[in-house]
């Protein structure tokens, strides 16, 4: 796959597992700094897509460009058990005479301050997924893949989670693509919202101007209500009323 100076350009791509289409003339663009999140009903390709993304699954034709390096952040953490917090993290970054100091600084990047010496086991749910987000932004990422890393979270750690990814996006500015199963999740993180059918992108939703504001509400529940749509899910609830009706 060549290296990407830009963003990610995905164009025509198809990818089969035996007889099943899985991806099945797929195009993106993804900018350097940009946020997408892409939804899709289960078994769609999205987690295809994010291995051709990271170059770790191949596809039968069509141009891949990405940009590397790249890192990837998965619904587990994936941590090594026998290594320590710090060791984890510099397992991410590579060698050099600066790698623990970087990993340091990932680690208070994370809020991990203090526990450099822990053994993953003691740690948290949320603590260990810090690790993860450490040791892919130890990489510098220039593509930051992640999928569903939030999924496994309680409810309270998922929004601690969301505001810190959106932050170190928003510093570190890589290409990034986040998976998710959540509409919500999925509007107010990214800069636009990809919804994935059948392996193609089948909308493009442009949503950096909703926020968490109460004025955003409006806009916020017609695109819910929209995208709840095109992933077959119905009925579907009034957000407002609680009522229940079925998706037109
Ligand atoms: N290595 C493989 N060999 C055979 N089939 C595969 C392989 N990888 C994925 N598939 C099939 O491709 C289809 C898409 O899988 P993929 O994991 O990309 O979907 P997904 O949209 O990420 O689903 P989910 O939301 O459930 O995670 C599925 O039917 C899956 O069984």
């Amino acid at each position: 796959m060549p290296a990407s100076t830009d963003g990610v350009v995905l164009r025509d791509v198809h990818r089969s597992f035996g007889e099943r289409s899985v991806i099945d003339g797929l195009d993106l663009d993804v900018r350097p700094g940009e946020f997408v999140c892409l939804l899709g009903p289960s078994g769609c390709g999205k987690t295809t897509l994010l291995r051709i993304l990271a170059g770790i699954d191949e596809t039968d034709s069509g141009v891949v460009s990405a940009p590397s390096p790249t890192a990837v952040v998965f619904q587990e953490p994936r941590l090594l058990p026998w290594r320590r917090v710090l060791d984890n993290v510099l397992f991410g970054g590579g060698a050099g005479a600066d790698a623990r100091p970087r990993a340091l600084a990932a680690l208070t990047e994370v809020e991990l301050d203090g526990h450099a010496d822990a053994w993953p086991a003691t740690l948290s749910g949320g603590q260990a997924q810090r690790v993860a987000l450490g040791r892919a932004l130890v990489r510098e990422p220039r593509l930051l893949l992640l999928d569903e890393p939030f999924a496994a979270l309680d409810a309270l750690t998922r929004l601690r989670m969301q505001d810190l990814v959106q932050r170190l996006a928003a510093r570190h500015r890589p290409a990034t693509v986040l998976v998710t199963h959540d509409v919500e999740e999925a509007v107010l993180l990214g800069d636009r919202v990809l919804v994935m059918s059948a392996g193609r992108i089948e909308h493009d939703v442009d949503t950096r101007h909703i926020g968490r504001d109460p004025s955003s509400a409006p806009e916020l529940d017609r695109l819910r209500r929209l995208l709840l749509a095109e992933l077959g899910a119905a009925p579907t609830t009034d957000f407002r009323s609680g009522e229940t009706k079925e998706a037109s």
